[in-house]
C-alpha cells in the first residue's frame, strides 16, 4: 500500500461551504451542509447512492445556485456561475466523463487552459508576436501536464480512442490546465481496474504535493481511506460524520448508513420500517402463490 504524509499542517481554509441547502421542488437533496477544505488537504466526500454528493459539488462549482448558504474560495464568496468559479481557482471533473471526444488529447488540455490565457480576439486573428508567444507557452504548459499525468505519448490520439482509465486521467489533466488551487474529483476511479485505481491514487497525491487541495467523491472505500486526510459522510443530504479516516471507519452510524440498517436518531427510520413491512408482505404473497393457499399457511402457523 502506498502512503503519503501530508507535509504541512493543514489549517488555512481554501474552500468554505457554509450552510448549503439545495432543494428540487419538494426534495431537499442537500440539507444545511458546511464543509471546509484546507490548503494541503485531500478531503473525501462519501455516502450512499443519492446522498447528495454530486448535487453538493454542483453547488460548489456554480452549476447550481444553492437554495441557501454560501460558498467561499480563499475568503471570497463565489458567484454561482461556473466560469467565474473556474476563474477563481476551482476546477472539477465529472462523474460521467465530459471530454471533447473528437479532439486530440493535447487539444483537450489546451481547451482547459483557456481561462488562464489573456490573449484577446484581435491578437488571435492577427496571430501577432503576443499571440504566438502565448500559444507557445500554452503548448508547453499542456505538454507538462500530459507528462505529469502520463499521457504525453498519447498527445495526438483522439480522446474518444483512449482507454477508460486514460480518459479519466485526461479529464484531470484538463482540469489542472486551469491552474486551480482546489480540484474537485467526482468518482475518479469509477470503472477502473485495481492497477488504474492505484495509479489514480498516486496521481492525486502528486497533485496535492504540488500545492493543490483536493475534494474527492468516491464509492471505493479503500481508495478514500488510503487517500484522504479527512472524510465527510453525507446521508440523505445531511452531513452525518466528519473526521479522519480512522474515526469515520469506526463510526457505527456510517456502517449502518451503508448497510441500510436503521440506527438511533437516523433520518428515515419510518421509511425503513415501511419498506421492511412491504417486503415482508411481498414475500408472504410470493409464498402463498407458489406453495399453498394463504388460508392454509395461516392455519399452519397458528
Ligand atoms: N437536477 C435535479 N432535479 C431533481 N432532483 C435531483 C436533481 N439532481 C439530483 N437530484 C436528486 O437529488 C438527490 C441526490 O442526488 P445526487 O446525484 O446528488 O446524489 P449522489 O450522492 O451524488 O448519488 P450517487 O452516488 O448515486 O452519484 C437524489 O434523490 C436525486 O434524484
Amino acid at each position: 500500500m502506498t502512503t503519503s504524509t501530508n507535509p504541512a499542517p493543514a489549517t488555512t481554509p481554501v474552500l468554505d461551504a457554509n450552510g448549503v441547502i439545495m432543494r428540487f421542488g419538494g426534495l431537499t437533496a442537500v440539507n444545511n451542509v458546511s464543509l471546509q477544505v484546507n490548503a494541503g488537504e485531500i478531503v473525501g466526500l462519501i455516502g450512499p447512492n443519492g446522498a447528495g454528493k454530486t448535487t453538493f459539488f454542483n453547488c460548489l462549482t456554480g452549476l447550481y445556485v444553492p437554495t441557501e448558504g454560501t460558498v467561499s474560495y480563499k475568503d471570497k464568496v463565489l458567484p454561482p456561475r461556473s466560469h467565474l468559479v473556474t476563474q477563481a481557482g476551482i476546477a472539477r471533473t465529472f462523474q460521467n466523463i465530459r471530454l471533447f471526444a473528437n479532439m486530440t488529447v493535447l487539444e483537450n488540455v489546451l481547451v482547459g487552459r483557456h481561462t488562464r490565457t489573456k490573449e484577446g480576439l484581435w491578437s488571435a486573428l492577427l496571430r501577432g508576436p503576443g499571440f504566438k508567444k502565448a500559444e507557445r507557452e500554452s503548448h508547453e504548459a499542456a505538454m507538462e501536464l500530459l507528462e505529469f499525468t502520463g499521457l504525453a505519448h498519447k498527445r495526438d490520439h483522439l480522446a474518444r480512442n483512449l482507454p477508460y482509465g486514460e480518459q479519466r486521467k485526461l479529464e484531470i489533466a484538463r482540469a489542472l490546465a486551469s491552474q486551480p488551487g482546489l480540484l474537485l474529483l467526482d468518482e475518479p476511479t469509477a470503472g477502473m481496474n485495481p492497477q488504474e485505481t492505484q495509479a489514480a491514487q498516486e496521481l492525486v497525491f502528486a497533485i496535492r504535493d504540488q500545492g493543490i487541495a483536493v475534494l474527492v467523491i468516491e464509492h471505493d472505500m479503500r481508495f478514500i481511506f488510503n487517500l484522504c486526510d479527512r472524510v465527510a459522510v453525507l446521508v440523505r443530504g445531511e452531513k452525518l460524520v466528519e473526521g479522519t479516516p480512522d474515526v469515520v471507519q469506526a463510526d457505527e452510524r456510517v456502517v449502518a448508513a451503508y448497510l441500510g440498517t436503521p440506527f438511533e436518531g437516523a433520518p428515515g427510520d419510518e421509511e425503513v420500517a415501511e419498506v421492511r413491512a412491504a417486503e415482508a408482505k411481498a414475500a408472504d404473497g410470493a409464498t402463498s402463490t407458489t406453495s399453498k393457499p394463504r388460508t392454509e399457511e395461516e392455519g399452519d402457523t397458528e
